[in-house]
């Protein structure tokens, strides 16, 4: 077994420590009320469009998710929180440089000793979630269980559908793969579209449930996946079935749901002859400027 195999089947472990531990970060987080902007880059953007939603849902106020290189900081935001596992991210690290003094400053990361620690007014550290793999898998998972377990959510059905995920049938291989989602989940489809890339160098494409129909459905063919996070909207899996698609939907928690789509990248890099340990083209962070 690889080490991203490896960290993809720790995640129940890892998940039942970040639900114990919400209370002890939650001096470190946003509180309720606050207008509240989330950053990160590639896997660490998606898991905030994830929170953002979990955080407007549960009614604790507004949460914009964006690119750290995009992030119009100069809005009256209350509080910035950022995402990044390595701690060493150009656009994150600058994120935090543009607002440091204004507005209260926190970092999820998974290294107690990278350059976010300096820059960010507090720092939660998930070590024990940190990974080998240039490929995130259980440090995104587990940062989203903590802030879901924040936000108020008994985790323990998301665990035991983790440890589902990773016996659970995989579909298989298909030519082409779309993700959806609504809500939340918009942001694990992302996820998952960026996970199959990664470690498979698979085509795929992500988007809100609802988008789907405004044009990308048109590539619904024999031979390509449609993947849902949740239930889908009425009437899309007749439509992806008349266009000879396949449709996956998931009983499971859409967190845990991501963990076959995790398992599904590795295996379909291997089938395709890639080494999903060392993906092509990827190193573990970027940092601008050194070209890696
Ligand atoms: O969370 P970090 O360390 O800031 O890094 C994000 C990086 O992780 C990745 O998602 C790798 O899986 C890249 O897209 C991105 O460069």
């Amino acid at each position: 077994m690889g080490h991203t195999e490896a960290e993809i089947a720790d995640q129940p472990a890892a998940w039942r420590r970040a639900a114990g531990s919400a209370a002890g970060a939650a001096a470190a987080l946003p509180r309720p009320g606050e207008r509240v902007a989330v950053v990160g880059c590639g896997t660490s953007w998606f898991a905030a469009q994830c929170y953002a939603a979990l955080r407007e849902a549960a009614g604790h106020g507004e949460t914009d998710a964006f690119a750290a290189s995009e992030a119009p900081l100069d809005r009256p935001y209350d509080r910035l929180l950022a995402l990044t596992r390595s701690g060493t991210t150009t656009e994150v690290l600058d994120a935090l440089r543009h607002v440091r003094g204004r507005i209260p400053t926190v970092a999820i990361t998974a290294d107690p000793a990278t350059p976010v620690r300096e820059l960010a007014g507090e720092t939660i550290v998930l070590d024990y979630a940190d990974e080998r793999s240039v490929v995130q898998t259980r440090f995104a998972t587990t940062q989203l269980v903590l802030l879901r377990a924040h936000l108020g959510e008994d985790l323990a059905a998301a665990v035991a559908d983790a440890e589902r995920a990773l016996a659970a049938p995989l579909p298989d291989d298909a030519e082409q793969y779309t993700f959806l989602g609504r809500g939340w989940t918009v942001g694990l489809a992302h996820e998952a579209a960026l996970k199959m890339r990664e470690a498979a160098g698979a085509w795929t494409e992500s988007y809100p449930a609802m988008e789907y129909r405004h044009g990308p459905i048109s590539i619904a063919a024999p031979g390509r996946v449609t993947w849902m996070f949740g239930e889908p909207p009425a009437g899309l899996a007749d439509q992806v079935a008349a266009a000879g698609g396949t449709m996956v939907t998931g009983g499971l928690d859409p967190l845990a749901e991501l963990i076959r789509v995790q398992r599904l990248a590795v295996r379909l890099g291997r089938a395709r002859g890639a080494d999903p340990d060392n993906p092509r083209n990827l190193t573990r962070s970027v940092i601008l400027g050194t070209g890696s």
